[in-house]
């Protein structure tokens, strides 16, 4: 790793000082997490904090500071000032702890000293290394794989924080600790109880909660414990439905998060006030209110932001107007939740529809809002795709921005992944048909590599549009295809799977649960996977299976109409082709049926095509680095602001 620079457009004046945790590097204009930076070598990093004896060279106003090892022996350069022409500074360069590095450093910045030319090349040569600003980030979220996951928050909250630490910035991420009594709770196994507890004043008493911690992949992985996660079922119900107190546990969550950076030392020591919160969805939604209404009214986190960011706005968290005082506000500050159903919604004449709604209030009170696509962040501001909150998000358009997420390369790889039993890529093909028949095998359907094996996974409900599936399947399995579902949900589309496979038994499989391995096997096994979402704020079973070389037939809609781009064959007057899958539209059985028709025809007739389709997908960029770069410019533009204050 080369060179972390620290670049401010233009500083006038600068200080530093020093806590703790973190540098206050410029009056107003960036802060800097510097403990983050040193968050990637735990064993460095503690060592600094209990030995550092810097010296500082000043060089006409430079400023370099040195650490040293107990051997004397000098670790590493730790920062140094970059000038402008006119002698003014601009940015601060941090250094790895190594000697060779440090040495390229010093003789980069020799050659600045005479030229300041090569500065720009030495960054480039070594590593890529980008020049960024790096910030001490929390996420905090109801679920984060492999920890916790019912569906694609899990996934992402499981996988964007590895990105950004790897990127340089200090990560914690903040979820409960559910233990249901089954083979998940192996999961928290790694994680060790900290000595710390915090006691949190809502629903009219105190709770008590404990942490544990888990530094994992350049992550710090704090779980909240507290009995009421402790319960048979999935993060937010069982059997008989979502559980009664969810708002309650939710809450909790919020306020242990807020506490988690002031009072947990990882590593050594704490991540500080000056941090950066990522509120996911409306279970970590009272994050941006509890900043604003219960800390920085008595200074603290003045200098923290936060980020509300929305994967899926049909939830969000709302229940009734008196349960306010529950949630450990200040009673001034209900305006912000204040919700008010529109007449039809009234359940009598009487019903004043008020309620509280916490995504609402930190679509309110975030500094910046994201969505996980482009598309969906358009959509949100319509009435259609607002779920009553489009005027809201309309009014926020400033600060809202889109971006698709990207997925994990460690565990959805088709060359590597440890569910499949053969292996593929790019390069070599053939292992997929292998992975078809071994697929056919364990589903019991008749072992055809030529039949075209069409696939869905996902949440059984509304959303997924498995009623369209159910309308089409009939007239879908008169043709030669077969095609397996995996989901649960709904307890009708659950109940219609079983019933089906005893319909259609050479044709139809419908596994009924929820099943991580068998997910990884459909999306490898089948030729098309098929997702006629009503509405899909990103999506990422169809990225997965474009990197799987399985041709997405999807609704175009939100983020599946962004990332899956429609055949084309008679791109440059037939000479070439492009697209990576089919995108439909209207909604019905009969334009769901007929894309299918067109994709089933072109695996039949069109071999090279359609293994042009499969290529183009496999090469899709659909890592998590994209991503991550659009997450950091964010992050630059809630610092540039000044905090959300009521
Ligand atoms: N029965 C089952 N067994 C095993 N695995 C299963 C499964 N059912 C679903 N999954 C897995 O759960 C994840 C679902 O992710 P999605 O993004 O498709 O949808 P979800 O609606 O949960 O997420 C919301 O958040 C994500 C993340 O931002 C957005 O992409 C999305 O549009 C939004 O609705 C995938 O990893 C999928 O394989």
């Amino acid at each position: 790793m080369g060179t972390l620079q620290i670049t401010p457009s233009r500083i006038l004046g600068h200080k530093l000082a020093e806590n703790n945790t973190v540098f206050n590097s410029f009056s107003g204009v960036r802060q800097v997490g510097f403990a983050s930076l040193l968050s990637r070598n735990r064993k460095a990093q503690s060592f600094w904090v209990k030995t550092r004896s810097n010296t500082e060279d000043r060089n006409g106003g430079g400023f370099v500071s040195r650490s040293s090892n107990s051997t004397g022996q000098e670790e590493g350069l730790l920062l140094g000032t970059e000038k402008d022409s006119d002698g003014s500074v601009v940015g601060f360069n941090l250094t790895p702890h190594s000697a060779t590095s440090a040495a390229k450093i010093l003789e980069t910045q020799e050659t600045e000293a005479k030229g300041g030319v090569e500065l720009s090349e030495d960054i480039e040569t070594n590593d890529k290394a980008s020049i960024r600003t790096t910030y001490n980030v929390i996420f905090v979220t109801s679920e984060a794989a492999p920890y916790s996951k019912t569906g694609g928050l899990g996934d992402v909250c499981g996988s964007l924080p590895i990105a950004l630490a790897s990127r340089g910035h200090r990560v914690m991420v903040v979820s409960p600790r559910y233990l249901d009594g089954n083979l998940s709770n192996k999961k928290f196994a790694n994680a060790v109880e900290l000595e710390q507890r915090s006691s949190i004043y809502c629903f009219g008493g105190t709770q008590e909660v404990g942490f544990f911690h888990e530094y994992r992949a350049g992550v710090d992985w704090v779980f909240i414990d507290h009995p009421s996660y402790h319960r048979p079922g999935t993060p937010y119900g069982d059997m008989f439905g979502a559980f009664g107190d969810n708002q309650f546990r939710f809450t909790l969550l919020c306020h242990a998060a807020c506490e988690a950076p002031l009072v947990l030392p990882l590593g050594g020591f704490t991540y500080g006030e000056k941090c950066l919160f990522l509120a996911n969805d409306w279970h970590a939604g009272l994050v941006p209110v509890l900043l604003a209404a219960k800390y920085r009214p008595y200074g603290v986190y003045k200098d923290a932001r936060s980020i509300v960011v929305i994967h899926n706005i049909a939830h969000q968290g709302v229940e009734s107007a008196a349960t306010y005082r529950n949630l450990g506000l200040p009673p001034g500050w209900y305006k912000a939740l204040e919700w008010v159903f529109p007449t039809w919604a009234r359940t009598h004449a009487l019903d004043p529809g008020e309620a509280v709604n916490v995504l609402k209030s930190a679509i309110v009170t975030a500094d910046r809002i994201v969505t996980v696509s482009q598309g969906y962040s358009w959509e949100i501001t319509t009435p259609e795709g607002g779920y009553g909150l489009h005027e809201l998000l309309a009014s926020r358009k400033t600060v809202l921005t889109g971006i698709t997420n990207g997925i994990d390369g460690n565990e959805w790889s088709p060359s590597t992944d440890e569910h499949l039993p053969f292996h593929y890529s790019i390069h070599d093909l053939s292992g997929k048909v292998q992975c078809k028949i071994e697929l056919q095998k364990e589903l019991g359907l008749p072992v055809r590599s030529d039949c075209p094996l069409i696939g869905f996974i996902g949440r059984l409900d509304y959303q997924k549009g498995v009623d369209i599936i159910l309308s089409a399947i009939p007239e879908l399995l008169q043709d030669d295809v077969q095609f397996v579902m995996l989901g649960s949900g709904e307890k009708q589309y659950e109940d219609w799977m079983r019933h089906s496979e005893a319909i259609y038994k050479d044709k139809y499989r419908g596994w009924v649960g929820f099943n991580v391995p068998i997910s990884h096997r459909i999306t490898a096994g089948c030729d098309i996977l098929v997702m006629p979402s009503r509405f899909e704020p990103c999506g990422l079973n169809q990225l997965y299976a474009m990197a799987y070389g399985t041709v997405p037939v999807v609704h175009n809609t939100g983020g599946l109409r962004d990332t899956v781009t429609n055949f084309n064959p008679f791109v440059g007057e037939g000479s070439g082709e492009e697209g990576t899958g089919w995108t439909f539209t209207p909604l019905s059985k009969e334009s769901f049926l007929a894309t299918i028709r067109i994709a089933v025809g072109t695996y039949k007739e069109h071999k090279s095509s359609w293994e042009g389709l499969m290529k183009r997908g496999m090469e899709r960029d659909s890592s998590w680095d994209n991503a991550a770069t659009q997450y950091e410019q964010v992050f630059e533009w809630a610092f540039i602001d000044p905090p959300y204050a009521g």
